[in-house]
C-alpha cells in the first residue's frame, strides 16, 4: 500500500479542504430569546474549488464564513480548515479575507496599500514578496499604482482590496459580499478579474453573495441557505465550462442554472423548517 503525504502548501498545512460538520451557532438577543443562526450545517469544500454561499438576509451566510475564518466559535459541531482548527489555519497565514468594504489606508498609495500585509508578514518569516505589480496589472489597476485610494472609484478600491488579499497567496480565501456596493457593469468586470486571480493563485474560495447570477458565474458549487433557523437547504454543482467569459452569461445553459438556484431558494421559503423540538427563534 502506498501512502501519499498530504500536499504541503505555502502555509505548510495540508490541502485547504474545509469541513464543517453539525455546526450550530445560537445568539442570545437583548430580550433573552435565542436566535439559531446556524442549525446542523454540514459542508465540505474541496481544495482549489470556488464555492458560493447564497441565501436571503439573516440566513447565516456571514456567520458561516466567520466560523470558517476562526473569527467566531461554534456552540456545537466541528470545523477544520486545511486539517486544523480555523484559528490555527489563520495563524499559519492560510486564510485570507475580503470584506464588503475595501478598508484601504487613505494616506498610502495603492501599491503601498496592497503590499503592506506582505511587508509586515515578511518581517516575521522572510518569505519573498509576491509580485503585486503583476497582480495589480492583472486586476486592471496598472495606471492606479501610485494613486491614493480617494482618487479611485469604489470598484477600483475594491479591486485593490482583492489584490491585497490574494497577494498573500492564502490557501483559503473568504469573501463576504465584496461586490455588493457596486453597479452591475463594474460587478461583472470584477467577477472576471476575480476569476483570473483565482486561476493564478489557486486559492480555495468561499464567496458570500446575494446575487444568483454572480454565484452561477463564479462557482463550482453553490451552497443554498435558508433562515429561521439558518441552515443549508441545497448544494448545487455548477457544471459550466471555464473560463467563464461575459458571453457565457447570455447562454441558455447559464440561464438554466440561474432558474435552478432561484427555484431552490424559493422552495426553501415555501417549506419552512419547523422541527417539533426547535424553532428558529426560541
Ligand atoms: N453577534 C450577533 N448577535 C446577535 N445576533 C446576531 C449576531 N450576529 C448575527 N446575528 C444574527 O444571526 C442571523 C444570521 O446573521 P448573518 O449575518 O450570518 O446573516 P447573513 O445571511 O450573512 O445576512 P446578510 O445577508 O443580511 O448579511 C441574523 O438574524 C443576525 O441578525
Amino acid at each position: 500500500m502506498t501512502i501519499t503525504a498530504p500536499h504541503k502548501l505555502g502555509s505548510g498545512l495540508r490541502e485547504p479542504e474545509i469541513v464543517v460538520t453539525g455546526a450550530r451557532r445560537t445568539y442570545e438577543l437583548a430580550d433573552y430569546s435565542h436566535l439559531v443562526a446556524l442549525h446542523d450545517v454540514d459542508v465540505t469544500i474541496e481544495a482549489g474549488s470556488f464555492t458560493s454561499v447564497i441565501g436571503p438576509s439573516g440566513c447565516g451566510k456571514s456567520t458561516l464564513l466567520r466560523i470558517i475564518g476562526g473569527l467566531e466559535t461554534l456552540d456545537e459541531g466541528d470545523v477544520t480548515v486545511c486539517g486544523v482548527a480555523p484559528r490555527e489555519a489563520a495563524a499559519a497565514k492560510a486564510l485570507g479575507l475580503v470584506p464588503q468594504k475595501p478598508a484601504l489606508l487613505p494616506w498610502l498609495d495603492i501599491f503601498k496599500n496592497v503590499t503592506l500585509p506582505a511587508r509586515v508578514n515578511r518581517r516575521h518569516n522572510r518569505s519573498p514578496l509576491p509580485d503585486m505589480e503583476h497582480l495589480l496589472q492583472k486586476a486592471g489597476l496598472g495606471d492606479a499604482i501610485h494613486k491614493l485610494p480617494s482618487q479611485l472609484s469604489g470598484g477600483m478600491q475594491q479591486r485593490a482590496a482583492i489584490v491585497r488579499a490574494f497577494g498573500l497567496r492564502p490557501d483559503v480565501m473568504l469573501m463576504d459580499e465584496p461586490f455588493s456596493a457596486l453597479d452591475e457593469f463594474t460587478r461583472e468586470a470584477l467577477q472576471e478579474q476575480l476569476l483570473d486571480l483565482w486561476d493564478e493563485t489557486k486559492s480555495t474560495v468561499v464567496f458570500v453573495t446575494h446575487s444568483i447570477s454572480e454565484a452561477v458565474r463564479l462557482s463550482d458549487r453553490i451552497v443554498v441557505m435558508a433562515p429561521r433557523p439558518g441552515r443549508v437547504v441545497d448544494i448545487i454543482d455548477v457544471d459550466l465550462p471555464r473560463p467563464r467569459s461575459a458571453a457565457l452569461i447570455k447562454t441558455p445553459a447559464f440561464h438554466a442554472y440561474e432558474d435552478l438556484v432561484r427555484e431552490r431558494l424559493q422552495a426553501a421559503f415555501e417549506k419552512p423548517h419547523h422541527p417539533a423540538t426547535e424553532k428558529g427563534r426560541v
